[in-house]
């Protein structure tokens, strides 16, 4: 697993603001998504491209345009639905499954409400969104259902990630794909009730309102 961590002083203040328990939703969404767009540009450093003839004004000249199979992107719901704006903004040639999870908060267990994924991902780049990496069980069960797809090229887009988490997910995947973590930052650890510390609270309740 490699981890990358968004040290932009951009991002610090963003996430400070997001930090903060008297930011409201309406800021709260605004923030993930800028958030969002500034993870993505590090999260597709390697998105596949392909060369492209284009005419400028001027003269004839190669580029390069975003290849097939087309990126796919999955919000883990609710709280990943808060960034799916921000990424596909980013990355326009995109596809979008989706995964509904709900971490059981008496046992931990992420339990799946939700899967609407392609049957096939071998050869395609998946990216994962959700803003909280706590014990690492939603992402290495989202990772999982990829896997199974055939996806060998997975990287999870998270806002917050706990060191706890991280060695889940890195013990989990082992060689077993290409898995990447892109983070605004890494925080100190997990509480007793397994939130992120210093974190920001619940992040889909912050994004959606308590239900
Ligand atoms: O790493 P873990 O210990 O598994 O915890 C992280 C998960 O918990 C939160 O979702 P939650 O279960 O609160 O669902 P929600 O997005 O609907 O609020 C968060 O968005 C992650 O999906
Ligand atoms: O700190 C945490 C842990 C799990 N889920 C959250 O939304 N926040
Ligand atoms: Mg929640």
């Amino acid at each position: 697993m490699r981890l990358h961590v968004a040290n932009h002083p951009l991002v610090t203040h963003k996430l400070t603001v997001l930090r903060d328990k008297n930011t409201q939703s309406p800021t709260f969404r605004l923030l993930v998504d800028e958030l969002v767009t500034l993870l993505a540009y590090e999260a597709t450093r390697e998105v596949h491209t392909e060369p492209v003839e284009i005419e400028t004004p001027v003269t004839t000249t190669t580029g390069a345009k975003l290849a097939d199979p087309r990126p796919l992107v999955v919000p883990i719901l609710r709280a990943g639905l808060g960034m799916l704006e921000g990424m596909t903004r980013l990355l326009p040639t995109a596809e979008v499954g989706f995964l509904g999870m709900q971490r059981d908060e008496e046992t931990l267990e992420a339990i799946t409400y939700a899967n609407r994924l392609p049957e096939d991902l071998s050869g395609r780049q998946c990216f994962l969104l959700d803003p909280m990496l706590a014990t690492g069980g939603t992402l290495v069960a989202a990772i999982d259902y990829l896997l199974a797809r055939g996806a060998r090229d997975v990287t999870a887009v998270c806002l917050l990630a706990a060191p706890e988490g991280l060695k889940v997910v890195e013990d989990h995947v082992g060689d077993r794909a290409d898995v990447s973590v892109v983070v605004a930052a890494v925080d100190e650890r997990l509480n007793e009730k397994a939130y992120i510390v210093p974190g920001l609270g619940d992040a889909g309740d912050r994004l959606y309102g308590i239900v």
